[in-house]
């Protein structure tokens, strides 16, 4: 039996060590960590989640949508446009999600995000605790913060760092070394808004709605937070999740990853995000669920843990500024399709508060 000590260590204990050092220690997975059972039969591609592309009928089907062809909207639309737009309507109504491609960012630059994040994490745990936050804080080097009793925990480390308005950053919690850090973050958001732009007019013209209508509702201080994740290697990937089942409490959240591991429940399956390394994917979070009248879906997702490699992530969260009313666009709303869902503010607290207990939130903004 894992990690079974006497007495078990509380959630409080164990988040105030990172599951890094507990790894470099050989220490046992606490009973704490484990989420989920050891026969999980819901695996979309068969394999655990470890490659998702042995061949079989689930393999790599997260739509790929060219940003590039959406960027050049100008009328008259070619039928390479109308059709990616298509696409795009489809991918978010069935999957909440999809691997953009095309989108401007160099895969150098996004080379660079990857290994800066490496860098930060394969520091010695003396320089990274410089930045780090205590078990009740939300930003900083460290975990989650702790959840309610009985929540099980994440075979993961973080730093989460508010990066939008910038007028909000707390620098005290940024990275000096690696050098380059801070230039990079402050390079990649500037990225993140041009890519947010182009994939929230994309939206609303693949909706027919008129294409600023979601950056309205995200308002003018529009927030973005960055989620650098460390998934340490795991003795026990059947038992232990690097990040437990839950939907994002955003608007939507882009991702970029180095390894596979990250995977969609969709049609009563989890299906493995495979790696494309130039590309990022866009995952639609509750509050776009609720500005679409619930036409996009904010999809469950969760991440493995592997025994033989470890990963990391960059979730860059984009959220509807602090206070302001969102919800569903009128011209979602008719007769035939009913309104769903309340206007809601500051939805991103709600759902965190559910979180903690292991629930989703989405409930709360139902009419
Ligand atoms: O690590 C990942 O790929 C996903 C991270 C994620 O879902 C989150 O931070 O909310
Ligand atoms: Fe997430």
């Amino acid at each position: 039996m894992v990690g079974v000590s006497d007495p078990a260590p509380a959630a409080e204990v164990l988040l105030a060590k990172r599951v890094q050092e507990m790894v470099l220690h050989g220490d046992e997975p606490p009973a704490l960590y484990i989420s989920r059972d050891d026969h999980d039969a819901t695996d979309g591609d068969g394999d655990g989640g470890g490659g998702g592309d042995g061949g079989d009928n689930f393999s790599s089907p997260v739509p790929i949508i060219d940003m590039g062809i959406l960027s050049c909207s100008e009328e008259p639309f070619t039928k390479e446009y109308e059709e990616e737009l298509l696409k795009l309507n489809s991918a978010l109504h069935t999957w909440g999600c999809f691997q953009a491609i095309g989108h401007g960012i160099s895969s150098s630059f996004l080379d660079e995000i990857r290994k800066v994040t490496r860098e930060f994490f394969e520091q010695p745990m003396e320089e990274k605790n410089k930045y780090s936050k205590t078990v009740v804080e939300f930003e900083g080097y460290g975990a989650d913060p702790v959840p309610e009793q009985g929540q099980s925990l994440d075979w993961s480390d973080r730093l989460f760092l508010d990066v939008c308005p910038p007028d909000q950053r707390k620098l005290q919690f940024w990275p000096q070394t690696p050098t380059s850090f801070r230039d990079v973050l402050s390079e990649y958001t500037e990225k993140m808004k041009i890519v947010t732009e182009l994939t929230s007019k994309a939206m609303a013209k693949s909706l027919n709605l008129e294409e600023n209508c979601f950056l309205k509702q995200f308002g003018k201080r529009s927030i973005m937070q960055a989620r650098f994740n460390y998934y340490s290697k795991c003795q026990r990937p059947d038992l232990i999740l690097g990040l437990k089942p839950h939907a994002d409490g955003s608007g939507y959240t882009v991702i970029l990853q180095d390894e596979v591991g990250l995977q969609v429940f969709n049609n009563e399956k989890w299906y493995t995000v495979p790696k494309i390394p130039h590309a990022l994917f866009i995952l639609m979070a509750d509050q776009m669920e609720i500005m679409t009248n619930g036409v996009f879906k904010s999809p469950v997702h969760r991440v493995l843990s592997n025994s033989e490699r470890d990963r990391i992530s960059v979730a860059m969260f984009y959220t509807p500024e602090k206070g302001k009313e969102i919800g569903p666009e009128d011209g979602l709303v008719d007769e035939k399709r009913l309104r769903l869902f309340k206007k809601v503010k500051d939805y991103a607290d709600t759902h965190w508060g559910y979180y903690q207990r292991g629930m989703r939130a989405l409930h709360t903004a139902q009419v």
